[in-house]
């Protein structure tokens, strides 16, 4: 099983700009036995430079924790900050993060200019940027269109461009992906790819691990308010190592076979006087033969690969859920150990 929880940040590194920082975070909702625990004991950070994806199924807590960064929801326990300061403490906030939750309401006869105008005063920028923001989105050419005959995928950009107004260096983007046909998933993948080539801080929910497997350096995982996982992608890709499932009804001559070789166990199941192994790292023939020169029966030798999306429903399963669970390690310093 997964360690719960992530170590603690270093408490002796400054916070650098742009470090988004979850500590202890903690979200109940209600009291009494209606209460929803939605956020419980979160703790990780988000580094500049990097495409963080924060994942978790529905319910998992993931737009909850967003909304405590921006200071929309009050913590039950714990504490957020952004570039070392909590969002109510940043002066210009909108120059320091910028953050697209949940589909955002547009005026359907506004023009995408127009509602960018409107915004810009409150941010702090002249009007002109408007117009440079739509550029970066691929917007330019549908600047004077009205918002009410936009596609998704549009209204999802013209969603972007307004968190870029302030030109800020952190991004807190929920489900952008939501909605886009698959060229608007690529266009969003290298869009936010290079956010982060500039150094930014890029955080995107999703509740589904395919969809920003190509996008990420990093992922922070969590299910029911807790963290199951965070570490970088490549780590996370090394824990969906292939398993060799092997089972006996022999359990003794199995587990002496299995203990006097240098395989790595994942997993056992007993019954009756049996045993089924679930290894890592070894083949179906280097079993198969250390099988047979030990005269130990087999009844099953079968390989079983692992993907990623595989291992996130693991990660993230309730723990009734049965069958055998990856051994993770946890770490958020984000670098690929
Ligand atoms: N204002 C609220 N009052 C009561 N419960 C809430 C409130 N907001 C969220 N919740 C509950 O908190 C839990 C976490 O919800 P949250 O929206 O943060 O999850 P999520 O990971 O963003 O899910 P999704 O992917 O479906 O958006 C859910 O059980 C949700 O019903």
């Amino acid at each position: 099983m997964t360690s719960p929880n992530a170590a603690p940040p270093d408490v002796n590194v400054p916070d650098e700009p742009g470090l988004v920082r979850v500590q202890h975070l903690t979200k109940r909702f209600g009291s009494g036995p209606g209460a929803v625990l939605a956020v419980d004991d979160l703790t990780f950070d988000v580094r500049p430079g990097r495409v963080t994806g924060f994942l978790g199924p529905n319910g998992a807590g993931k737009t909850t924790t967003l909304r405590m960064l921006l200071g929309l929801v009050a913590p039950t326990a714990g504490s957020t900050s952004i570039g070392g300061r909590p969002y109510g403490a940043l002066g210009r906030p909108a120059h320091v993060v910028g953050a697209a939750l949940e589909a955002a309401s547009f005026h359907p006869g506004r023009t995408a200019r127009d509602h960018l105008r409107v915004y810009a005063p409150q941010v702090g920028v002249p009007d002109a940027r408007a117009d440079e923001v739509l550029d970066l989105v691929g917007l330019g050419a549908a600047a004077r269109r009205r918002v009410g005959g936009f596609s998704l995928g549009m209204r999802q950009r013209l969603a972007l461009a307004t968190t870029l107004l302030g030109d800020p260096p952190v991004l807190l983007l929920d489900e952008p992906a939501n909605g886009l046909d698959p060229e608007g998933i690529a266009w969003l993948r290298g869009f936010l790819r290079a956010l982060a080539a500039q150094g930014r801080t890029v955080l995107v929910s999703s509740h589904v691990l395919s969809e920003v497997e190509q996008t990420v350096d990093d992922v922070v995982i969590i299910a029911r308010g807790r963290l199951v996982h965070a570490s970088s992608l490549p780590e996370l890709a090394r824990l969906a190592r292939p398993r060799l499932r092997v089972a006996s009804p022999d359990g003794p001559a199995l587990d002496a076979l299995v203990a006097g070789q240098a395989w790595s166990v994942e997993h056992v199941d007993r019954a009756g006087g049996g045993a089924a192994y679930d290894l890592l790292d070894v083949d179906g023939a280097t079993v198969g033969a250390a099988a047979f020169a030990a005269g130990v029966e087999l009844h099953a030798l079968a390989g079983r690969d692992v993907g990623l999306e595989d291992l996130f429903l693991q990660l993230t399963a309730p723990p009734t859920a049965s069958g055998p669970q990856p051994t993770a390690t946890t770490t958020t310093d984000g670098s690929d150990r």
